[in-house]
């Protein structure tokens, strides 16, 4: 059938994975960018997604500005991409005035969509769990052994943990934490929907994940200084297949950033954090509609740190730049900067994973970015600091070499890389290769004697 009505379209929303939107049922109101005009309440639209696109001002953007869309010159190289990604038709279940006076609300009813695949918009919630490939490869580098005491420590959603979890077949301890309550809620609804048992969860912040020694009572006792105890979650559901929510959120990575800019900057500029947070808030709306994290009741539990060398592997998939997410559909506020401050951000974080981890355990360090200032330079910081730790070789491997080399900045500041040789011990997914995966980053260390 032929839509009646014009056409509608949508934000591409970096935290949702890609594919909700070619998948939803609905379309919501705080999702739509632009709408022909007429369009009444009933008629059949085609839907489409933006795209975002390189400018000519050297900045990106999704060539759509007051709810039109931009078509620009056939002579733009980008003129046919901005067409955008075309998902399907729907009924309008309001009129486009209502549409764009709405705060909330579902704008279409998607009832013939391009791609035949289920729902992964609450329908199919706690079903399944899409996981980017690296993101499974992190979990099986990290290789963790049934009984094993583990460590996450950047958990939310739970992606990796609930891999972790699943590849240890219940057995053992996960301690996942992570410094947002909600997020920690995230990571245990999920692991209650896959009926994982070994999953404790914690808010922490992982810059302060080791406890000061005159605060450990007992070195047989993990968390420290834990407020009470972690939760571990006892679930009668079956366990699932995974769906990975985008690991680096928008959502995520709104919070991260103003994090960190607090962290580095002291308490910062707190016009700046604000405006993140509604950001972030507005965002999550649009994902989730309203109160999606507000019904669930749950309890998450503080510690205030964990006893120096009692984890066997830890791993550290570090809030980063998020530059390797794709299709990127919301311009990067990145700066050479700003990326500094992620590099020194995830540094501070490692050294309490290398504090935290036994002598002959294993570190696992991930980013979700392409930038080799939070890649290899972090591997060269980590064995220039702690000569105990060597790069370990990584199983299976999917991921190209690393990058080798340094980079001199124009302050004279030389970042160092990989040397000869170490290239091939980490992977990196090159998000324009064949193997078309978004850009991440896995180094596994092996940690020997701390006292060598
Ligand atoms: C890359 S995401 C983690 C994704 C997760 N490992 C997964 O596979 O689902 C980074 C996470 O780090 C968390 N984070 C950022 N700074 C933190 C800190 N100081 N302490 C603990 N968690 C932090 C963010 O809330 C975010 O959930």
């Amino acid at each position: 059938m032929e839509p009646s009505g014009g056409s509608l379209l949508l934000q591409g929303i970096r935290s949702s994975p890609f594919l909700s939107h070619l998948s939803s049922p609905s379309v919501y109101v705080p999702g739509v960018l632009a709408c022909s005009s007429h369009v009444e309440k009933g008629d059949v639209v085609a839907v489409s997604v933006a795209v975002e696109q390189p400018g000519t001002d050297g900045g990106w953007g999704v060539g759509i500005t007051r709810g039109t869309v931009l078509q620009g010159q056939q002579t733009d190289p980008y003129h046919f991409e901005r067409n955008a990604l075309y998902i399907g038709q729907g009924a309008t279940m309001m009129s486009r005035a209502g549409i764009f006076r709405a705060s909330g609300g579902i704008a279409v009813d998607m009832n013939n969509r391009v791609f035949k695949l289920p729902s992964f918009h609450d329908v199919l919630e706690g079903e399944i769990f899409l996981q980017n490939l690296p993101s499974i490869v992190t979990a099986h580098a990290l290789d963790p052994q049934q009984d094993e005491r583990i460590l996450d420590m950047c958990a939310a959603p739970g992606g990796k943990t609930t891999a972790i979890a699943i590849l240890m077949k219940d057995q053992g301890e996960v301690i996942a934490v992570d410094r947002s309550h909600n997020k920690v809620m995230d990571i245990q609804k999920l692991a209650a929907e896959m009926g994982l048992h070994c999953i404790t969860t914690y808010k922490l912040d992982a810059l302060k994940a080791v406890c000061r020694s005159n605060e450990s009572n007992d070195m047989t006792t993990p968390s420290c200084r834990k407020d009470t105890e972690g939760v571990t979650l006892q679930s009668s559901d079956s366990p699932r297949l995974q769906m990975e929510k985008n690991q680096c959120s928008t959502e995520a990575f709104a919070a991260d950033f103003a994090c960190q800019e607090n962290v580095i900057n002291g308490e910062g500029n707190q016009s700046t954090y604000t405006s993140k947070a509604d950001i972030r808030k507005n965002i999550r709306r649009m994902r989730n509609g309203p109160g999606r994290n507000q019904g669930m009741g749950g309890r998450v539990e503080k510690s205030k740190g964990f006893s120096p060398n009692s984890f066997d592997r830890v791993l550290l998939d570090a809030p980063c730049s998020a530059l390797g997410l794709r299709p990127r559909l919301f311009a990067g506020e990145e700066t050479i900067e700003s990326l500094r401050n992620h590099a020194r951000y995830q540094r501070r974080m490692f050294d309490q994973a290398v504090q935290l981890v036994r002598p002959g355990g294993v570190i696992v360090y991930s980013t979700c970015t392409i930038n080799p200032g939070e890649n290899e330079a972090l591997v060269r910081y980590a064995l220039d600091t702690y000569k105990f730790l060597s790069l370990a070789s990584q199983h299976p491997r999917a991921g190209g070499p690393g990058l080798v080399g340094c980079f001199q900045f124009s302050d004279g500041y030389t970042e160092e890389w990989l040397r000869p040789g170490e290239e091939e011990l980490v992977q990196r997914f090159d998000p324009s290769s064949p193997l078309d995966t978004i850009g991440f980053f896995i180094a596994k260390f092996n940690v020997g004697p701390k006292d060598a």
